[in-house]
């Protein structure tokens, strides 16, 4: 059963994952959000757990740094373990002024200068994009969420997924910008590319820890704080209809 980046066995993986970047943040994933949860496999210290969200079996496992490490991943999570939804939940720089630190962003698209949108089918420029019933019970849990508790505001809209975190190219993000960008991470197109090839769903729902125009940053106590929002949109996400 195990894969070359996977050890864990028949059954071990919930169909519901979700999927931080981050191998410590999955594990506290499991440790405060999950109910029960169990360590299922951490081959190169890429940890994946299985436990509970709301009675409905849920593992969390990391996807590392970047679309070549998330498409990894999601590959061998879609097409051995049986896999059916994956929601990332990660980290965002702003990169328009009416979105700010603290607040989510929901990636109704990704924009990307990867390969990935060009290389899968010849002569086409592909649209990765979420599950349009993952994003819109994304959006549903969003509003009650943000009804019932403080916190920034949530944004839905394109993201870019980029190949560099340190791109020196001010004029890249000024057109993104313009065309309606939201914030810049690395891994949603390739999830979504991903999902598309292997008939499986996915999902991005992103805290905003730091903005690229105004420089601001969050703390590291201040992401794990803000990071839990767009957690819970995730987790109410995967289990939606
Ligand atoms: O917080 P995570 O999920 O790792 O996401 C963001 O943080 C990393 C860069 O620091 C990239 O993986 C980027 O997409
Ligand atoms: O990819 C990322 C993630 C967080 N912040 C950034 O500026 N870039």
């Amino acid at each position: 059963m195990a894969t070359p980046h996977i050890a864990a066995g028949p059954g071990d993986l919930a169909p519901l994952v979700l999927m931080p970047g981050d191998p410590n943040r999955a594990r506290r994933i499991a440790e405060t959000f999950l109910n029960d949860a169990r360590l299922v496999t951490d081959v190169r210290g890429i940890v994946g757990y299985t436990g509970s969200y709301r009675g409905e079996p849920m593992s969390v496992l990391a996807s590392g740094m970047g679309i070549p490490s998330i498409s990894i991943y999601a590959t061998e999570l879609f097409r051995h373990y049986g896999v059916r939804r994956i929601a990332r939940v990660g980290t965002a720089g702003a990169i328009t002024a009416s979105v700010s630190v603290r607040d989510v962003v929901i990636a109704s698209a990704a924009h990307t200068d990867s390969s990935v949108s060009r290389l899968l089918v010849e002569g086409m420029t592909l649209a990765p994009a979420p599950s349009y019933r993952l994003l819109r019970a994304a959006g549903d849990a969003a509003e009650r969420l943000v009804a019932e508790s403080a916190g920034g505001a949530v944004h839905i809209g394109p993201v870019f997924s980029s190949d560099h975190f340190y791109l020196d190219r001010p004029a890249v993000f000024d057109a993104l910008d313009r065309r309606g960008t939201l914030a810049v991470e690395m891994e949603a197109a390739g999830l979504f590319a991903v999902a598309s090839a292997e008939g499986g769903e996915a999902l991005a729902v992103l805290t905003v820890t730091d903005h690229l125009r105004t420089g601001e940053a969050l703390s590291s106590g201040e992401r794990e704080t803000y990071f839990t929002r767009s957690l819970r949109i995730a987790a109410e996400a995967l289990l939606g209809p």
